[in-house]
């Protein structure tokens, strides 16, 4: 028998969430973190003068000023909301009580740099952080939604029990809901739970916009068996460089395109692509297939006809018996109309949920999604403020290379001429062999696991091993200056171009 899928009844287990984390046992700070700390300012108007020294003027000292930290209190189950620029850095240190990033444990005494992010510190228990730098916005949330998202995962954690003990795979969860509803912590924060209590869960990422343990541009599969970076979010990848928090290992494709629904030609095989690969990994992993699968998605597939279609498809090619909806009345409305009562390949019901959006979900504008795109971009070749990476620059000829560039749709007036039955696939080639040119500076540039010769289908459908950035482009001696993360001859493996992520001017 299947058990309901009921978020009301298990608010009493929030207390078993309180598991000791592995980063529990971070050493302590030093000293000189505890006291008001003193930092290096440069004034407005002037460049960093450390190094420079002109005769007859004293430029060499910097200015010193002291930054007093902040200590809050915070309430049981009450969170401290804060955003932090790019550019700006701000620190954060658990003094006492017990306290969680979207799920994850922060251990007491471990101080945590964050620089462009928009995050929350709940407590359950209640606790004191100390705050260092300055938010752009930050303050204390009484009301959130934290008790259904324990109850979520409390309700999976059954479905996984029962599962088990009939054989089956366990739950594969679908969120959807709009752009910024909260899809992504959601993730986060039940996936946090799901490790905590020693559970292997899948996430998929099917949101090109922004990059699962992969830079954005693609969609990744990853198996999460231990605690996610509290300040980089998902953490690092063995291709991000060595990191504190264990890497993790992604199965990466690569669309190239930020809307799915631009090119369904693309979105739709590449998500069946991934899915055969996750379905496959869940009948290898025990543990894997014991806790099961929890998908994300780009909120523009909630929004209407085109995007339903996209959201039926994952249904079907991941098997989802679970979908949560947030933040939208309507939305669950339609998901209950096309899904309720229906039943996947195995014959589980299709559940559908809904569940509250957060307060504190931000609306990010296009500059700060720029800025955090660029950012997941720029750590891939050099790492970050932690982890220093030194990426190789060579020059090679044009004919080194295979490109194989995202072919433009057709349009509707083009497609209305065309005799006989006209469909996408009918009229649109996957990609346009190009030889390279002056367009392609400063684009990112993605090597598949496929032969430069083989067909348009399988070359969409490969995994992709790695990135490169075009620096420079000379047509007059058919050379490419290439930035690529390891040294020696690039791999011979067809490349694709896509217009996804957009190119950046400045990266070297
Ligand atoms: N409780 C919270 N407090 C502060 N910030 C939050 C909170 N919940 C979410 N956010 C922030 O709000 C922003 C939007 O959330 P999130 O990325 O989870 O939404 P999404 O639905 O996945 O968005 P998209 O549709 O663009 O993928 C993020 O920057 C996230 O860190």
């Amino acid at each position: 028998m299947q058990k309901s899928f009921d978020l009301k009844v298990l608010v009493k287990r929030v207390k078993d969430l309180r598991l000791a984390s592995p980063q529990a046992q971070a050493p302590e700070t030093s000293e000189k973190n505890r006291a008001a700390k003193t930092v290096k300012v440069t004034l407005p108007g002037h460049a960093d003068t450390s190094k420079m020294s002109l005769p007859g003027l004293d430029l060499s000292a910097p200015v010193e000023t002291v930054v007093s930290p902040t200590v809050y209190e915070l309430k049981e189950q009450t969170e401290w909301r804060f955003e932090v620029t790019f550019g700006n850095t701000v620190e954060v240190r658990l003094l006492s009580g017990t306290a969680e990033l979207f799920g994850t444990e922060l251990p007491i005494q471990q101080t945590y740099t964050f620089t462009g992010t928009k995050a929350a510190i709940y407590t359950w228990h209640g606790c004191r952080i100390e705050v260092v730098g300055d938010c752009q916005v930050d303050y204390i949330a009484e009301e959130t939604p934290m008790m259904i998202y324990a109850n979520l995962h409390f309700a999976l954690e059954n479905l996984r029990d029962t599962a088990y003990s009939e054989g089956r795979d366990g739950p594969r969860v679908l969120i959807v809901g709009p752009e910024n509803a909260g899809k992504t912590t959601l993730v986060k924060i039940i996936t946090a739970y799901a490790t905590k209590v020693g559970r292997q869960p899948v996430v998929v990422n099917l949101d090109t916009k922004e990059g699962l343990l992969s830079i954005p541009g693609t969609l990744s599969a990853t198996t999460f068996t231990s605690v996610m970076d509290v300040e980089k979010g998902w953490g690092s990848s063995p291709t991000n460089g060595p990191s504190q928090v264990p890497v993790k290992l992604p199965l990466v494709y690569y669309m190239g395109l930020s809307n799915p629904e631009e090119k369904a030609l693309i979105y739709k095989p590449v998500v069946t692509r991934l899915a055969l690969s996750v379905m496959n990994r869940l009948q290898d992993d025990g543990e894997a297939k014991e806790t099961g699968v929890i998908i994300d998605t780009p909120g523009i597939i909630s929004q209407g006809k085109g995007g339903y279609e996209m959201i039926q498809h994952i249904v079907s090619e991941f098997s989802v018996s679970a979908v949560v909806v947030l933040g939208s009345e309507r939305l669950y409305s339609d998901m209950l109309r096309r899904f309720n009562g229906q039943t996947t390949g195995a014959g589980e019901i299709i559940a559908v949920v809904k569940v509250d959006k957060s307060g504190g979900c931000v609306d990010r504008d296009e500059a700060y999604l720029q800025q955090f795109r660029q950012s997941q971009i720029r750590e891939y070749f050099f790492g970050d403020a932690n982890t220093t990476l030194s990426p190789h620059t060579q020059q090679i000829d044009f004919n080194q290379l295979t490109i194989y560039k995202l072919a433009e749709p057709i349009d509707d007036l083009l497609k209305s001429l065309m005799p006989g039955d006209v469909t996408e696939e009918s009229t649109s080639a996957i990609f346009d062999k190009v030889r390279p040119s002056a367009q392609m500076q400063n684009v990112i540039l993605t090597i598949v696991n496929a032969h430069p010769e083989d067909t348009q289908e399988n070359i969409r459908d490969a995994s992709v091993m790695g990135f490169i950035y075009i620096a420079d482009v000379d047509e007059k001696k058919n050379k490419l200056k290439v930035l690529a993360p390891v040294g020696g001859r690039l791999p011979n493996k067809a490349i694709i171009w896509g217009s996804w992520p957009e190119g950046i001017s400045d990266l070297m």
